[in-house]
């Protein structure tokens, strides 16, 4: 049974997720034009670029070997072992089945403005917080198996210009994202012992959905000077 710290992270990550960002409700509704579509994945990238610094962000952080071995994963999981293998690659295989070219991607000067202060935010966020709130930042991944999977249904159903090899990126994410998330619960569980400590982690994971929320609506906004 969960304790009702375990409730009020599930109710913040369920409740305040971007899967009811309006920006999404059109993406799953499959509402958006190829230029918004590309918009999103080409900023999204910038995103996932900076997933793997604030991870070794956190690694930097932990105590025991045993901790920064399961950390050190996760930047395994993006930045893949060699070459050519891992998330990123497969974000630039989406971009490229969208249309652009990885070039595209891969220059930063095409970040919208208000996408790099949410992401820049976060990788901030988990540089300067404790272990405990950057951990608990990272517990939106809670709900990110069920979006990979309205996303891919989307996807298949509603943008078939989108080659469906693109969509690795999305599947390879729900095991990713459900083994991460079950990982990071159980830590935040165990550190955050005192009531001061247990609102700390929640302002994180509130904090987090809200960088979430934010880098929508720049996207969804798409204005750049
Ligand atoms: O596309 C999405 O909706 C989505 C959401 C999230 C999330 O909930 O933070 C992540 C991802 N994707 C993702 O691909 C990813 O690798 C990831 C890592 C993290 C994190 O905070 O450590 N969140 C997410």
């Amino acid at each position: 049974m969960s304790t009702p710290f375990e409730e009020r992270l599930r109710t913040v990550a369920r409740d305040s997720y971007h899967d009811r960002h309006p920006f999404n409700l059109r993406m799953h509704a499959g509402e958006l034009a190829p230029e918004e579509l590309r918009r999103w994945i080409r900023n999204r990238f910038h995103y996932q670029r900076c997933i793997p610094v604030k991870d070794a962000l956190i690694t930097a952080k932990l105590g025991t070997p045993e901790l920064r071995r399961m950390w050190l994963r996760r930047i395994q999981d993006h930045d893949g072992q060699r070459e050519g293998e891992g998330g990123l690659e497969r974000w630039l295989r989406l971009g490229e089945a969208a249309g652009l070219d990885r070039a595209l991607l891969l220059d930063e000067a095409g970040v919208l403005p208000g996408v790099r202060l949410a992401v820049d935010g976060y990788v901030n966020f988990c540089r300067l917080r404790t272990p405990l709130e950057a951990v608990a930042a990272s517990l939106t991944e809670l709900s990110a198996p069920d979006i990979m999977r309205t996303r891919i249904d989307a996807f298949e159903r509603h943008y078939g210009w989108i080659d469906a090899e693109g969509l690795a990126y999305f599947r390879g994410r729900q095991a990713q994202g459900r083994r991460d998330s079950k990982e990071a619960l159980a830590l935040v569980l165990d550190w955050a012992r005192t009531d001061a400590e247990q609102d700390l982690a929640v302002a994180a994971l509130t904090f987090k959905c809200q960088v979430l929320w934010s880098l929508l609506d720049a996207v969804e906004r798409g204005e750049r000077p």
